[in-house]
């Protein structure tokens, strides 16, 4: 049943007599009646909900130990029902299960435990594939684009899931869900990020609550949304939500430990503690349930720290931990046999055996097609990379530098021998094709694991899978990738002096173009499977290393490399790429010669030809077939990346 008034801190402290200071004894006779959500259009049990999960003894490196295992019980026979208009707070110290319960609600818990028990929605139970399309998650941490303004950002998230309406109605749509949310007056602030300012905490929470509001949810989720929040803005949030349920929504929130004033903001309060529902009813009841178990919530004190610290287990020694534990049992067993539990396991019962039980509310979902998808996310890329100044200053210049280092070592190349003339056009190939790729890996450890982030959201979400992000990334940076190497080229072929000959010039930039977008499309892939960007990092400057030193030749001469490294060779694109630059500089190319004092044979090099011929026979007539091989790699890794990203999809699962 919706109410049409909206709330506010004030209104709420003055509806309940609250003027800063909590009085919970006396203040239980004098709230105001509850609104009868019976007839409510929506409404959500969760029955004996349990996740166990397998968790090895002992550390790796302890073998014997390491094979046994042990079940642990993170949630244990979790049930609760709770009917649209109304909001319910999971309260429980850190650990004690908040997030997994909400996670076991979403059906966003994964497979590395065992999960039991039944969720219903208007007594229906939802099946695997239906958790999705029914309820909004809102995470701890708010995943945004940093250059957007919130008008942006949420008419984007529109675009990806609302393909039926036009323009116009999305436009409507947005502005509505701005107007609900208070977002109206920095509608076109920038998000920001952690370098520059943006939109407060509160607002930026407020834009990922909105983005969910989108898609006019009935039940929504939330984890920790006044976590790093100031307490006052954290309650304007709390306040915010309830005004949300009231408006024939359910809305589930886990928090820590709310100010006293959000007492009876909530419909249901739950208190978790070790994966055990300890309580869960109306605020009231709980004041009553905690005092017919001999604990009396103190004058002044807040019922929600009270409570929570009185059903928590300590830790700390084993003594306080037997008897914490004992106490908090005995607080379940007693809420067990409670008139609350029974009337709440009724409710359930009778929204399960009705009749007439109301369809499942899904959320809007006309996602559009694949490709409207990859234009949505690309010009959503685009819009937010247009923004980022020292981004495309860092892209356009990283290789330009690099050619600066190079050109000021070598300063200018010289046709005879004894001066440097083969050594010093073998040093630049080198460092053009081994030093391209970590360009490429910096640009994308930099940007993409911010995009990555939001991907896993959003494609939990449903609105459109992360190999989509992966594409429209790799479509941003092309362009940028093309241009910063013809400006590295263009400087450094014409500066030193190489080959004076404009279609060489334009070979050797399409070859250092291969390993820098490689660089970057390799970055990329592993950040599909491995979380951790560090560790990408090191994992592609290792393959690079690996890679110029059997592919190049130039440490070792093929002829001399065991044969396993020359097969080996033959993966690398390295090795396609030296020798295409060794052919487009050397091929044709006389030499002179200042013969050394007291070195016989110093001039025993007279032509680039000979260089090619002893280095990499037969390389002039393979010249087509190198490059056909070397430009294999981007289509070959575009494909490792989706496959990548689609195994991600099994990997992540909060
Ligand atoms: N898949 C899993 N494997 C092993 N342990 C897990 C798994 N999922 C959750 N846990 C453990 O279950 C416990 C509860 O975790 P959960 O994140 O739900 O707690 P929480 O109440 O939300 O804590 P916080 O308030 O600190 O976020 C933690 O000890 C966590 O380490």
């Amino acid at each position: 049943m919706s109410q049409s008034h909206s709330y506010s801190l004030q209104d709420v402290f003055q509806n309940n007599g609250l003027n800063g200071t909590f009085k919970v004894v006396s203040e239980t006779g004098t709230s105001q009646p509850k609104p009868d959500y019976v007839d409510s259009s929506c409404s959500l049990s969760v029955k004996n909900v349990s996740y166990t999960v397998s968790e090895h003894v002992g550390p790796w490196w302890d073998l014997s130990s390491f094979r046994k295992k042990w079940t642990r019980q993170i949630l244990n026979q979790v049930s609760f029902h709770v009917d649209s208009g109304q909001i319910m707070g999971i309260l429980g110290n850190s650990g004690s299960g908040k997030t997994t319960l909400l996670d076991a609600i979403a059906g966003r818990i994964g497979n590395s435990g065992k999960l039991l028990g039944e969720v219903f929605v208007n007594g229906r139970k939802l099946k695997t594939e239906q958790f999705q399309d029914c309820f909004s998650y809102v995470l701890q941490s708010d995943s945004l684009l940093s250059y957007l303004t919130v008008e942006e950002t949420l008419t984007y998230t529109a675009h990806l899931a609302l393909r039926k309406h036009s323009s116009e109605a999305i436009r409507k749509k947005v502005a509505a869900v701005m107007v609900e949310l208070s977002l109206g007056h920095v509608a076109h602030s920038v998000i920001g990020g952690r370098i520059f300012p943006g939109i407060s905490g509160g607002e930026r929470r407020r834009v990922s609550i909105a983005s969910q509001l989108l898609q006019d949810p009935k039940v929504i989720l939330l984890d920790e949304p006044t976590t790093g929040l100031d307490s006052m803005t954290a309650n304007q949030i709390v306040v915010l939500l309830a005004e949300l349920a009231r408006r024939d929504r359910i809305v589930i929130v886990t928090i820590h430990q709310p100010r006293s004033e959000l007492f009876r903001i909530f419909n249901r309060i739950a208190i978790m503690s070790r994966g055990e529902l300890v309580f869960c009813g109306e605020p009231e009841e709980m004041v009553d349930f905690f005092s017919s178990c001999g604990y009396e919530c103190p004058e002044y004190c807040n019922p929600f720290d009270f409570y929570v610290d009185l059903t928590s287990v300590d830790t700390r020694c084993s003594e306080r931990e037997a008897a914490t534990y004992s106490r908090m049992h005995d607080i379940t067993s007693a809420y067990q046999n409670s008139e609350v539990y029974k009337s709440m396991l009724g409710r359930i019962e009778q929204s399960c055996q009705r009749a007439d039980k109301p369809m499942i509310p899904f959320k809007s979902k006309e996602s559009p097609s694949c490709m409207s998808k990859l234009n949505v996310l690309l010009r959503r890329t685009v819009r937010n990379m247009s923004r980022d100044r020292m981004g495309i200053l860092m892209r356009l210049s990283q290789n330009l530098i690099y050619g600066l280092f190079i050109a000021f070592f070598v300063m200018k190349l010289d046709k005879d021998v004894t001066k440097g003339a083969v050594q010093d056009r073998i040093g630049i190939i080198y460092q053009s094709m081994g030093a391209s790729p970590y360009t490429g890996m910096l640009n994308a450890v930099a940007l993409f694991p911010a995009l990555r982030a939001i991907a896993d959201q959003e494609s939990k979400d449903g609105l459109y899978q992360k190999w989509q992000m992966f594409l429209a990334y790799i479509i941003h940076i092309l362009p940028f990738s093309i241009i910063s190497v013809f400006i590295f080229t263009s400087f450094l072929y014409w500066t030193v002096g190489m080959n004076p000959d404009p279609v060489r010039f334009v070979c050797f930039s399409a070859v250092v173009m291969v390993p820098h977008i490689v660089g970057e499309l390799l970055t990329l892939v592993l950040l599909g499977v491995v979380q951790d960007p560090n560790m990408v990092n090191s994992g592609v400057a290792l393959l690079n290393i690996a890679g110029i030193m059997v592919g190049s030749g130039f440490l070792r001469s093929f002829k001399q490399m065991p044969v396993v490294f020359q097969w080996l060779s033959y993966l690398t694109f390295q090795k396609y790429g030296c020798e295409l630059l060794i052919v487009t500089e050397f091929y044709g190319l006389n030499f002179t010669c200042t013969p050394l004092a007291g070195l016989p044979g110093s001039c025993l090099v007279d032509s680039g030809d000979m260089i090619i011929d002893q280095g990499y026979p037969g390389a002039l007539s393979r010249y087509t077939q190198d490059f056909l091989l070397l430009y294999a790699f981007l289509p070959a890794l575009v494909i490792l990346g989706i496959i990548s990203f689609k195994i991600r999809d099994h990997l992540i699962r909060r």
